[in-house]
């Protein structure tokens, strides 16, 4: 069916539909129309689309041709115009085709699909409606023919015909009028018809310009086709290429694989011939080793017995090797014995390291041996410059520590408290670690501690450890020698001493404080209770900042003075009520420079001049003692007096030799290495212990009682010759000791110009005026005696004046160097400092000078201060307590068992007990007149007031 018959068939439904509607079914023609507007209305989408997009490419060649074969479009179906839309459409969506976008090709084929579905329905609504009026029709006229036949019967008959026909042409009538209604809606349905086919039209332009446009899209596709597909071949033929060429290589590498085959293949055959060989050979060697085994075996025991044997022999050797240690240890000991005996000075010196500061880091030092041997060279000159090589008794590294350092000092530390004296004094050149080695640095900690504190730490620990069999009272005092004047380091004022004492059986620790500008002990004074040994370190430390301390461009802490702290130890023994008296001096003395290099001027300058004047005298009084000298200029600086009885005296001395590893320190440290050279040369004499037992003691007082009956008798015998010879007795020969002296006083080796020290120092007591009335040898001997021990001779001056001598011998223990007494009198003379040859010439200083006690003593500071610190009082005699002018009543001294006298006194005790006005001097005291104008003055004392002191 075409088009136009469709739309007849659709037409002659409408007029039915239309017919049915009178009848009440109008809706089913609404829906057709409205089907047939929806149509129109798509294909005016599908041209606006089209035309936006101005293409209609998706239209296939073939389909276009399709259509053209229908011939004119007006004359082809509805229903094949919608199947070609919908075939292109197809197609373009099949073919993705670009022109015509898919989403608008699709929606255009759901609607083509819609209209042409309601297309359809409304033609088959059409039908319907044409059949329904095609069957009434038929029945209305077969009834027109029934009515006809009807009328030519009766007229009755007619009438109701008639009426009946009537009402048929009323209903015709009627039907009339419906039918111009239809023609009318038919009409109207016509015009819609027209409206529709002019929009059918339009779009069958629009499809010719789809068609044209899809053409124009087919062309380009086309042409793309074409190169896309020229592409390809190029592609196809590279890639063939590549296949040959892989495929050439694949053949190559198949080559080379099968070559490669066959020569491992032939390596695995000589491979396996090898391991066919090499297991041959691990048999035989299997069976080789095997007879190896047994022979080692065998060897084995062989060895074992061997090892035997040299284990024994080893065992000999041990043996042998510790016996050679032991003698080696045993030589070492004799040598420090020889040492001792020969009381050679020890020499230790240390080498510091280089400073963090120190740039230059050229050091002199070549080698350090193990036993003391020291070789320095200047690297600033090495081919013209040889090795120095030094030796002696140890030599620090710079690495060495300060507890190395102690542990090599601590023997000689500790013999102080076996009453031995000892002085340790650190030499060197400014800032080349005598401090550092003395003290230790600044706010040292226990790491870092010097030899000073440690020393301290150590004796007073050794002294609790020893407080069952020994009560130790220990003394500490410091001094300062500056511009050749000496003070005290704990006080702000110069010539004054602070000094502390330590009671470890009261666990109290006093200070006096007996700061005395004009030398007398200050009433005011005043005792600090310490507790712990930190507290006495913490002292100690004030002391040490007090030290002058001035900036000079080789060291800016360099210190201008020589610092002396001596320790001070009485040692009780609470068995045998012995008395040990030790005494350790620690100097660290001033920097040695020069003083061009040190740029000093104005103070500092003179402050250099007397520092390089003090330690060249203690090069000379060195020298003088090297050289076996009967002179030693002690007197010619302070600081050679104060070490008088260290460097004298039967005391242990060590010299710390600092030395600066700098280039620029070369001269001074090869001056300072000869100086010390020449110190370790120095023989001083055997160390000797300080110790009185009180069997000692018993014996000397029974050698004096004995040695006074004889001077008695002596006396008697000679008044007697004189009175039978002149009838005159002088009063001077009687009482002369020398010339009633029952022994000869034997002689000593220090003596000079050979006399004995008795002699020499009773000759000594001769010259001085104020002996002349002195009535026996052994009062002159007593009082030297008791100068150098300071509170046996204070007590024994007190004595003299208020008994005489032949008293103080029977009740104080004086010694007596009596040939028969068995005392020596030389060693007492000695030990006291006046075996020197230099002692006529320090006894003849008396009173001379500011400072001349330094002279007559060992450091005459330090016998103020052992008197203070240690007040011991004589025994007081039946024959002084008798006597009614005894000044002062002194405290017994310790005579029993497990008394420690003064020391367990608590010590504000006794302070309060001993003025402190007549602690330190006497002469002072109109309460000690002697009765008979004896009186020896061992000392006097100028103090910066003009207050002269004199102790007698
Ligand atoms: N063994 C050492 N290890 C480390 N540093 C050291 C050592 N010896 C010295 N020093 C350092 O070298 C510097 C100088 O040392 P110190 O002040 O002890 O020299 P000194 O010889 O006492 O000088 P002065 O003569 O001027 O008093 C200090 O800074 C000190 O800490």
């Amino acid at each position: 069916m075409d088009l136009q018959s469709e739309i007849h068939v659709s037409e002659n439904g409408g007029l039915n539909s239309l017919n049915e509607a009178r009848n009440g079914g109008v809706s089913g023609k609404i829906e057709a129309f409205n089907g047939l507007a929806e149509g129109s209305n798509f294909s005016h989408v599908l041209q606006s689309n089209q035309s936006k997009h101005g293409h209609n490419r998706s239209l296939s060649a073939s389909k276009i041709s399709e259509l053209m074969k229908l011939g004119n479009l007006e004359s082809a179906s509805t229903q094949s115009l919608f199947s070609v839309v919908k075939k292109i459409l197809d197609e373009s969506i099949e073919k993705k085709n670009e022109d015509i976008p898919q989403r608008v090709a699709s929606v255009l084929k759901l609607v083509v699909q819609e209209i042409e579905q309601r297309v359809s329905k409304h033609a088959d609504n059409m039908k319907k409606q044409n059949n329904l009026c095609k069957s009434r029709e038929d029945r209305y006229q077969s009834k027109i023919r029934a009515l006809e036949t009807l009328a030519s019967g009766t007229t009755e008959e007619n009438e109701v015909v008639m009426n009946q026909l009537q009402q048929m042409k009323i209903e015709k009538t009627k039907m009339e009028e419906r039918k111009k209604l239809e023609e009318q809606d038919l009409i109207k349905l016509r015009k819609e018809k027209d409206t529709y086919e002019i929009k059918i039209s339009s779009l069958k332009e629009e499809l010719t310009l789809a068609k044209k446009n899809s053409e124009k899209i087919l062309l380009q596709l086309e042409a793309k086709t074409e190169e896309t597909k020229d592409k390809l071949q190029k592609k196809i033929l590279e890639l063939e290429f590549f296949l040959t060429d892989s495929r050439n290589k694949v053949k190559e590498l198949e080559d080379l694989t099968e070559s490669k085959f066959m020569q491992w293949k032939r390596k695995e055959n000589a491979y396996n011939h090898f391991i066919d060989s090499q297991f041959g050979s691990l048999q035989e060697l299997k069976l080789a080793s095997e007879s190896i085994k047994h022979e080692v075996l065998k060897m084995k025991n062989v060895y074992a017995e061997e090892f035997y044997h040299f284990g024994v022999n080893l065992k000999g050797l041990t043996d042998a090797a510790k016996d050679y240690h032991s003698i080696l240890e045993e030589n070492r000991k004799l040598y420090n014995e020889v040492q001792d005996l020969k009381g050679n000075i020890r020499v230790y010196c240390r080498v510091r390291p280089f400073l963090r500061g120190q740039s230059e880091k050229q050091t002199t030092i070549q080698y350090i041996g193990e036993n003391g041997e020291l070789a320095v060279q200047n690297p600033s000159k090495p081919g013209k410059d040889t090795p120095r090589l030094f030796k002696f008794n140890k030599v620090f590294a710079p690495a060495a520590t300060q507890e190395e350092v102690f542990l090599d000092t601590q023997p000689l530390i500790r013999s102080v408290l076996d009453g031995y004296n000892v002085c340790i004094f650190a030499y060197g050149q400014t800032g080349s670690g005598k401090t550092y080695t003395m003290t230790g640095p600044n706010a040292a900690s226990i790491v870092d501690w010097g030899v000073n504190y440690r020393a301290l730490n150590d004796l007073f620990n050794i002294s609790q450890n020893r407080r069952s069999s020994i009560s130790y009272e220990i003394g500490v005092q410091m001094v300062e020698i500056y511009n050749e004047q000496m003070c005290a380091s704990f006080s702000l004022h110069p010539l004054c001493t602070m000094f502390f004492i330590v009671s470890f059986d009261l666990h109290t620790l006093g200070i006096w404080n007996t700061a005395q500008p004009n030398g007398l002990a200050v009433p005011d004074a005043s005792m600090y209770p310490v507790k712990s040994t930190e507290d006495v370190l913490e002292l100690m430390n004030i002391g040490l900042n007090n030290r002058a301390i001035g900036a000079t461009a080789l060291n800016e802490r360099s210190s201008r003075s020589h610092s002396i702290l001596t320790v001070h130890v009485r040692g009780t023994e609470l068995e045998s009520d012995g008395v040990l008296r030790g005494c350790l001096h620690l100097v660290d003395l001033a920097g040695s420079e020069r003083v061009d290099r040190s740029e000093a001027t104005g103070n500092r300058l003179r402050e250099a001049q007397h520092i390089n004047k003090s330690l060249s005298a203690l090069g000379d009084v060195i020298y003088a003692l090297a050289q076996k000298s009967p002179h030693v200029p002690y007197r010619n600086s302070k600081l050679t007096q104060v070490l008088q009885s260290s460097l004298g005296g039967q005391a242990k001395t060590l010299m710390f030799v600092q030395l600066n590893p700098d280039v620029q320190s070369y001269s001074e440290t090869v001056s300072t290495l000869k100086f010390a050279e020449r110190v370790s040369g120095v023989e001083l004499g055997a160390a000797q212990s300080n110790k009185e037992g009180r069997g000692v003691r018993e014996l000397m007082e029974q050698v004096a009682s004995l040695k006074d009956s004889v001077a008695k008798k002596d006396e008697e015998i000679g008044r007697l010759r004189l009175l039978k010879t002149n009838g005159t007795v002088e009063k001077r020969e009687m009482s002369s000791p020398r010339r009633h002296s029952t022994g000869a006083p034997r002689p000593t080796q220090r003596l000079s110009g050979g006399k004995t020290s008795s002699e020499k120092a009773a000759s000594d007591f001769d010259n001085s005026s104020e002996y002349s009335d002195r009535q026996s040898e052994a009062g002159s001997r007593q009082s030297i005696h008791e100068f150098k021990h300071h509170k046996e001779f204070f007590k024994q001056s007190r004595l003299v004046a208020l008994g005489g001598g032949q008293n103080l011998l029977k009740h104080n223990g004086i010694k007596f160097d009596l040939a028969d007494g068995g005392m020596n009198f030389s060693e007492d003379i000695e030990l006291l400092g006046f075996g020197d040859a230099d002692s006529e010439e320090r006894l003849s200083d008396i009173s001379e000078g500011d400072l001349s006690m330094g002279t007559e003593t060992d450091g005459s500071i330090s016998s103020i201060v052992e008197y203070t610190l240690f007040p011991e009082f004589a025994k007081p005699s039946a024959e002084i307590t008798e006597k009614p002018n005894v000044p002062v009543k002194f405290p017994r001294p310790p005579t029993k068992k497990g008394q420690s006298g003064s020391s367990k006194m608590p010590l504000s005790k006794s302070s309060s007990k001993i003025p402190s006005s007549k602690r330190a001097t006497v002469s002072s005291s109109s309460e000690l007149k002697p009765p008979k104008k004896r009186q020896a003055i061992l000392f006097t004392y100028h103090g910066s007031s003009g207050v002269r002191i004199v102790v007698l």
